[in-house]
């Protein structure tokens, strides 16, 4: 077993030169980064600047116009997105993506691929542990429009993690709530790094951010345009003028 300090340093994702288009819309227009793991790390940048197709290229959603993927040190720019989440990687979406028609407990159950679900014993014993880890016990018999908005993202959470993923894609996960609920997601978010979870987030909320990231990249139109410490970032010409300038107006 390494120390976190060496852990810290293993690159889990990487991303060479990665470009999604749509038609003549460069949305992601040629990013490299890696993310090391067991660190949460952030994205910032305006409306419209890529960020949420470069969440989708990463669980191959969105084609890639060009470029290669790389999960713990192999190329997977070929893998069917169905099976991105074998390798280790789930995601929440922007806006709630949650089945109505079922109990909140069987949104979280469908975060394990059919073959865990009917072979693996303990299905059941792990989607109540993340349902409590999350703080949705008691809720699973309810559908998720009878719940708050905010238990409706948790429970999102809860079905990004059911399956372990070693790596977990937030796209907005505190959009819509108060700063009471977005502390609670901070902290959430904290706590599930402790336990190993290497994070990649979306969020416009710099603030929050700033103090729940360790890493922060920023894009504009397509582009990787700064990374660093999140001060660093948050202080930088380019990530002031693209964002941070358009945010204060
Ligand atoms: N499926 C698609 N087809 C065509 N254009 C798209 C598609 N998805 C995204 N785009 C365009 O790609 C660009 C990047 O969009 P994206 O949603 O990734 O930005 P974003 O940074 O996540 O924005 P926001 O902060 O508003 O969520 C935008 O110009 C958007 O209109």
């Amino acid at each position: 077993m390494s120390e976190p300090t060496e852990r810290a340093a293993l690159p889990l994702l990487e991303l060479d030169d990665v470009a999604v288009h749509f038609g003549g819309v460069r949305a992601v227009d040629g990013v490299s980064l890696y993310l090391r793991e067991g660190l949460i790390h952030g994205i910032l940048g305006a409306n419209g600047s890529g960020k949420s197709t470069l969440l989708g290229a990463v669980t191959r959603l969105n084609p890639l116009t060009r470029g290669d993927l790389r999960f713990a040190g192999r190329s997977y720019a070929g893998v069917a997105p169905h099976r991105v989440a074998r390798l280790g990687v789930a995601r929440t979406f922007q806006t709630v993506r949650l089945i109505d028609d079922r109990s909140v407990r069987d949104n979280v159950l469908l975060g394990l691929d059919t073959a865990t679900r009917s072979a693996r014993a303990g299905a059941g014993a792990r989607v109540d542990e993340v349902m409590e880890r999350v703080g949705i016990a008691g809720l699973g018999r309810m559908r998720p429009s009878e719940l708050s908005y905010g238990m409706q993202r948790r429970t999102e959470i809860a079905r990004a993690i059911v399956g372990s993923p070693r790596l977990l894609l937030l796209d907005e996960p505190t959009a819509g709530m108060n700063t009471d609920e977005r502390d609670e997601i901070s902290a959430l978010l904290r706590s599930l790094q402790r336990e190993g979870y290497t994070q990649l987030l979306v969020e416009h909320d710099v603030a929050m951010m700033v103090d729940v990231c360790d890493y922060l990249f920023a894009m504009n139109f397509g582009k990787l345009i700064a990374q660093g410490l999140p001060d660093e970032v948050v202080r930088d010409d380019g990530v002031r003028e693209s964002y941070l300038g358009k945010q204060a107006q």
